[in-house]
């Protein structure tokens, strides 16, 4: 349905061709999109084979929305089938997507996983849980999913989120806001840029909060060699340790982001690329069908190499012992 503002970049229908056709072939020669060597190896082969079109519309994000939507491709609803209770018996439920997603991913960086979260696969499939509607991760549903960036208490998060739309019959918005239009004085951009508060790991990876060692304070704001960048994840900061100042700041930069916030309304076959650096981004609530129809969407995380567009410090942080895993590690 509704993109927003969200600036759109159309694919041409032979690029769609091409990318399915590619993932079509990497299924059928993997038999599964379960990551392997084997198969990031065919991905890896195949999107250094895209064509310059492909490759156009995978050029960085490069306005201050912070994000786009890449449409064209398109999702057989009746040969996905039914949208997965969750993640965890997801198995090779829309598995050509999955593969669609790696090459798109790879065209753009390094995909990433983490071991602790949805078995260390590199496409995560967002659906709503049963007994998980309340909470702040992707398979809750009644709640606000209050904006974020993604695996923000890691210093080896993604550079790039991308969402890629299975099935949304209700038009359940993600909720998309770039540091880059929000205003803010130079006295809350300074209060913000200090170490201040940690970010503790979210819900979705149960092994690190487990994990011993102190967190380390980061900044919320940071000025890098291409503007401001932002490390925020409310839900998981402890506000209430800090002092009055430090929060009036932080809430008043909630207030901006909440004020340029865009809904981002994905249809199927169209894949939201957000830049995490500039951008956090949230999901309206919504009832949970369970009935095979719900929301589905397709998750992949991105590194691009050579980046530099987080402070040093973070080189130092322990990660609460989770690895990111590289698609391509030598
Ligand atoms: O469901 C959405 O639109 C976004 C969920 C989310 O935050 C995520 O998948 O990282
Ligand atoms: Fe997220």
């Amino acid at each position: 349905m509704s993109t927003g503002t969200a600036p759109v970049r159309l694919l041409d229908a032979a690029s769609a061709a091409e990318l399915h056709q590619a993932a079509g072939q990497i299924l059928a020669a993997s038999g599964t999109s379960a990551t392997s060597p084997e198969l990031l190896g065919r991905v890896a082969e195949s999107a250094a084979a895209l064509s310059d079109a492909v490759r156009r519309h995978l050029r960085p994000v490069d306005t201050d929305d912070g994000l786009f939507v890449l449409r064209g491709l398109t999702v057989d609803d009746a040969g996905i089938g039914p949208t997965p209770g969750s993640w965890a018996t997801a198995g090779d439920a829309g598995a050509v997507h999955d593969i669609v997603m790696l090459l798109l991913a790879t065209a753009m960086g390094t995909p990433i996983a983490w071991e602790g979260q949805q078995n260390g696969q590199f496409v995560h499939n967002i659906v709503p849980a049963p007994g998980h509607e309340q909470e702040q991760t992707g398979a809750s549903s009644a709640v606000l999913l209050s904006p974020h960036t993604e695996d923000a208490f890691h210093p080896g998060r993604a550079h790039l989120l991308m969402l890629g739309c299975m099935r949304n019959h209700d038009d359940i918005a993600t909720t998309a806001a770039s540091i880059r239009k929000v205003r803010l004085d130079d006295a809350d951009i300074a209060v913000l840029s200090r170490a201040e508060l940690p970010i503790l790991p979210d819900d979705a990876y149960a092994e690190a909060q487990g994990f011993g060692g102190s967190p380390p304070d980061v900044p919320v704001l940071w000025h890098s060699e291409d503007g401001l960048t932002l490390r925020f994840d409310p839900a998981y900061t402890p506000l209430e340790k800090a002092g009055p100042g430090y929060r009036a700041a932080y809430e008043r930069l909630e207030a901006e982001l909440a004020r340029v916030s865009v809904a981002v309304s994905l249809e199927p076959g169209e894949v939201l690329v957000v830049d995490n650096d500039l951008v956090v981004h949230g999901r309206v609530p919504f009832k949970a069908r369970y009935d095979g129809t719900d929301r589905w969407l397709k998750r992949a995380s991105v590194r691009v190499p050579g980046r530099a567009t987080r402070p040093p410090a973070e080189a130092a942080e322990h990660g609460y012992g989770q690895a990111a895993l590289e698609a391509y590690a030598a």
